[in-house]
């Protein structure tokens, strides 16, 4: 449980990974993929089921039940198949039937199956004997062709197809036998002419600058060919997921008016050997037949990863199928025009042999939009939107620090079906905040419970987050507090980060005593301490140990950097990379990570201490209202300091 969410702005990376949290469905296309294997249950199934059922729809009856209902003359006729009888009596009347739950009763019973004895697909000699007597219509029927195959041979045959099937993949399926393939990667391949416009991606101007030339290039070949000038044939885009980068690509195909075919990495990642390379190369075909033509692969780095560097499965259908990709971008002639566009947001895991020249040898970087960028972004997706009086867009701009375009877009979403659920026929600015709350906490958790010496603890706890930011000059500003338990967190403080590249120590250290004011709080007004604040801690951790590991702050590592690689770390990587430093190092590392700490904590200590009445006005002012603004505590501060501390410089907002 975490008694708060304090998303103030730690560093970039951390940021990016609380959004990247809260956003999951952001991390790319879902993949619906039809599996051989499912083909290969599906026809097992179907085997089963056939093989199961002696006679559709008809009742079983058993073999001395038969017998009777033959000795009473009721039987008009037989037709024996496969070991099993089909057989018609003279008129409907009540059998015996066997049924999974025993032998029951049936009435107006015409047609039944009986089961013969024994494994002899013939009838014995009496039972021939007597139908001969009493004349009966019998028929006997050779297991037909049909049924032969099917019931003996049919899994022989799944057998050698499969055989078959592994045997291709390991040739790593040359062309012609590799149906399978083959017809998927059509289907993948969306070859398509797309009305999307430069003017659709909001932003990204410098981008759009240097890709302007790709357009151009599509569009009148023969300009660059006649002058002998070699246009790239593969540009990586490259940024953090919802940016905008499939929305690019499109934009250059619409633009040039040239088809698009777009496939996703992750779909060439198949189960078997040799299928994704299969894909690749018909995919590109495709592409050349249709030239000049986009050919957009997303999430590059599923399969360009360095090569060597995964561990276990997967791994040669990977190389395979990046050196496919490989071989087909060097194929390409240099009046071919198909001009590969791939997508990835880890470029420093990729294979290098992904980024030499004559590959994907340009780069564009595809960033998190800024202030003036999100509100452009706003704007396109608020274009067919009918919006009430008071609507703020740069307001909203404001409060979406770190959003990428696919979060705004979402924004933008949330805030019409608000709108729509209390049937307004605008959207409102109240519709963009609830939007928000629930955007980026999760919805409102009503179920909880929570008793009044909890309500109380969270209160205060979050009361130390807010005071000590407000006390502090120069924290981010608070926007508001929250009691109301949503999602996985029981209480919040919300803030307005200033968007800044660079962090100061002293802007680092400040953001520690925010984050340990919640904990800090606890000690001092309830005398004792929670788990709540178990996020607080993994925090401000994270950010001590960044500030000792990589940013030289450290006592004992002044200006110097233990770690050379930032950044989450690849399973595979991480594992084949030596630890790098002694256990005398680590010693160190935690001695500095721990003074940091200690002297944060000691500080927010300090601040909740001096600012008693204050913790106490705003705990209230939470416990009554359960939501207050950040005005509320810089009002219940001031009423304490005085002049006595600096105020943060106040960004405006309305
Ligand atoms: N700059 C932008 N302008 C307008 N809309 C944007 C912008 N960036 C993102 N969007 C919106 O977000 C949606 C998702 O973006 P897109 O799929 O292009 O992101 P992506 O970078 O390819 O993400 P991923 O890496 O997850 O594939 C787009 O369809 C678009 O509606
Ligand atoms: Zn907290």
């Amino acid at each position: 449980m975490t008694l708060s969410l304090v998303h103030s702005s730690y560093s970039a990376f951390v940021r990016s990974q609380v959004f990247f949290r809260l956003f999951p469905a952001f991390g790319g296309p879902l993949l619906k993929r039809l599996n051989p294997w499912i083909i290969v249950l599906l026809v097992l199934g179907l085997y089963l089921m056939l093989s199961n059922i002696p006679g559709s729809g008809r009742y079983t009856v058993n073999y001395n039940e038969f017998k009777d209902l033959l000795g009473q003359g009721q039987v008009e006729r037989v037709v024996v198949a496969e070991g099993n009888a089909q057989v018609t009596l003279k008129a409907p009347r009540t059998v015996t039937v066997s049924t999974a739950q025993g032998d029951v009763e049936r009435e107006n019973v015409r047609d039944v199956v009986v089961r013969l004895p024994g494994s002899a697909a013939t009838p014995d000699q009496s039972l021939l004997t007597e139908l001969e007597r009493q004349n009966v219509n019998f028929k006997f029927n050779a297991p037909s062709q049909w049924g032969a195959i099917l019931f003996n041979f049919l899994p022989i045959l799944l057998l050698i197809g499969m055989m078959y099937f592994f045997f291709m993949r390991a040739q790593g399926g040359q062309s012609g036998v590799m149906q399978f393939g083959q017809s998927r990667a059509k289907k993948y391949g969306k070859e398509n002419r797309v009305p999307t416009k430069f003017t659709d991606v909001a932003g990204h101007e410098e981008a759009k600058r240097e890709l302007v030339e790709v357009v151009d290039f599509l569009k009148n070949p023969a300009k660059y060919h006649q002058i002998g000038a070699e246009i790239p044939k593969g540009v990586l885009l490259v940024g953090p997921p919802g940016t905008g980068k499939t929305l690019l690509a499109r934009a250059i195909a619409g633009e040039a008016d040239v088809p698009f075919f777009s496939v996703s990495a992750s779909e060439f990642m198949e189960m078997f050997v040799g299928v994704g390379a299969s894909r690749v190369r018909t995919l590109f075909e495709d592409a050349r037949k249709s030239a000049p033509a986009i050919m957009f692969i997303d999430e590059i780095d599923s399969i360009g990863r360095k090569r060597g560097a995964g561990i276990g499965g997967g791994h040669d259908e990977r190389e395979q199928t990046l050196n496919q990709i490989l071989s087909e971008m060097d194929g390409f002639d240099k009046t071919s025009s198909v001009i590969v566009l791939g997508a990835t947001n880890r470029p420093d895991v990729l294979d290098p042999a992904l980024l030499r020249p004559g590959r994907f040898d340009r780069q564009v970087t595809i960033d998190l939009p800024n202030l003036k960028e999100r509100e452009a972004i706003l704007k396109v997706h608020l274009r067919n939107k009918p919006l009430g009086e008071g609507v703020d867009v740069p307001e909203i701009a404001k409060s979406t620090p770190y959003f990428s375009g696919a979060d705004l877009k979402n924004v933008t979403n949330e805030a019409a079906l608000e709108a729509a659920r209390l049937s307004k026929t605008k959207i409102d600015m109240s519709d963009f905040y609830r939007a928000l709350d629930k955007i980026t906490l999760g919805l409102e958790n009503g179920s909880l419970t929570i008793s009044d010496q909890e309500k109380k603890a969270i209160a205060y706890h979050e009361a130390g987050h807010a005071v000590t930011a407000a006390v502090i000059p120069g924290s981010d500003k608070l926007q508001k507090v929250s009691i109301i338990p949503r999602g996985r967190a029981l209480g919040a403080a919300f803030y307005l980060p200033e968007e800044q590249v660079l962090m100061s120590k002293e802007r680092l250290e400040n953001q520690l005593v925010v984050a340990l004011g919640g904990r800090a709080a606890e000690e001092v007004f309830m005398g004792n301490v929670t788990s709540g604040a178990a996020d607080d801690f993994r925090k401000a951790t994270n950010i001590a140990r960044k500030m000792v590991l990589e940013w030289g702050m450290g006592e004992n590592f002044k200006n110097m950097a233990l770690t050379t690689d930032s950044g989450p770390v690849f399973l595979g990587e991480d594992m084949a990379k030596p630890k790098m430093f002694s256990e005398h190092t680590s010693q160190l590392v935690d001695e500095d990570v721990k003074r940091i700490l200690n002297h944060a904590y000691d500080r927010a200590l300090t601040i909740v201490t001096e600012y008693k009445q204050a913790m106490h006005d705003v705990a209230e002012a939470l416990l009554s209202q359960e939501l207050i603004t950040g005005d509320v505590v810089r009002e219940a501060v001031a009423r304490v300091g005085g002049a006595a501390q600096p105020q943060p410089a106040p960004t405006p907002t309305t």
